[in-house]
């Protein structure tokens, strides 16, 4: 469903020079898998969702999508992806309920599938209590379901979520885990990034560890157990990226 391969990415700097977020990069998703990507700070997370999403061009490599090419067919893979960013900007002025209509505008979606979709996602992300106030009288955790929420609309095959739960209580955490696992059920493919070890834990079917641009595992967590002997994620974590250099 997501095919990686040999992604390169080289920014350039005026005080550093030239800097490789990421360094030959390449790994599969496969339908209906959720895949986590796990990795320190500044470790290249960010910048491999957001090429992944189209919305950041790669230096070298290919990315497959649903079967699109992400450089030739972007529009293709548009449709294909729900991608929430850690810096999606919404209107402060527009309700949740306004929001999903505005963006689901954009996929030609008729009327009554849209106010059914709505339905469904306000209650799916336990969205009602707010679904009315504008964006701007909104806490932190409900404007990321709002979030979410917009990237739903097109029903999307494969969602792309960049820490989705950072900085979230653990009620709003566990309506977008349940929401994760419940699109999982309905055999969407999910690629997200976090910090929280624990939350990799419960959702993945299988993890990829990346440290300074680098891909330095990938696998199922019961595999990645018997390869370094660490009974939890954790220490597996550890054991793969160097103590002194882990900022969680
Ligand atoms: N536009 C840019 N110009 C120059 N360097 C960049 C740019 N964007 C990212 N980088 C660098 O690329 C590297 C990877 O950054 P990225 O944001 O992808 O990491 P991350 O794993 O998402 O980190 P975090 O967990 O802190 O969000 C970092 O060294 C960062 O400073």
């Amino acid at each position: 469903m997501i095919k990686v391969e040999n992604i390169q990415k080289k920014f350039y700097d005026k005080k550093s020079g030239d800097i490789y977020a990421l360094d030959d990069i390449s790994f599969d998703v496969n339908e209906g898998e959720i895949f986590g990507l796990l990795g320190p700070n500044g470790a290249g997370k960010t910048t491999l969702l957001r090429i992944i999403s189209t919305i950041m061009g790669q230096t070298e490599g290919n990315i497959t999508i649903n079967g699109f090419n992400s450089k030739n067919q972007p529009e293709e893979v548009k449709k294909s992806i729900g991608f929430l960013s850690g810096n999606t900007k919404l209107y402060k002025k527009l309700t949740p309920v306004e929001t999903m209509r505005f963006f689901g505008g954009f996929y030609n979606i008729n009327k009554r599938v849209m106010n059914q979709r709505i339905e469904e996602i306000l209650s799916s992300l336990d969205m009602h209590e707010f679904k009315d106030k504008i964006v701007e009288k909104l806490s932190t955790g409900q404007v990321q379901k709002t979030s979410i929420a917009r990237c739903m609309m097109h029903d999307p095959k494969i969602y792309i979520l960049d820490e989705p739960t950072l900085g979230l209580d653990i009620l709003t955490s566990r309506t977008i885990v349940d929401f994760i696992k419940k699109e999982k059920e309905n055999n969407k493919t999910i690629i997200f990034s976090t910090h929280y070890m624990e939350e990799a834990d419960l959702l993945c079917d299988r993890i990829g560890l990346i440290h300074k641009g680098r891909l330095v595992e990938i696998g199922k967590l019961e595999e990645l157990k018997e390869k370094t002997g660490k009974s939890n994620i954790r220490d597996i974590f550890l054991f793969y990226i160097d103590q002194e250099s882990v900022v969680l």
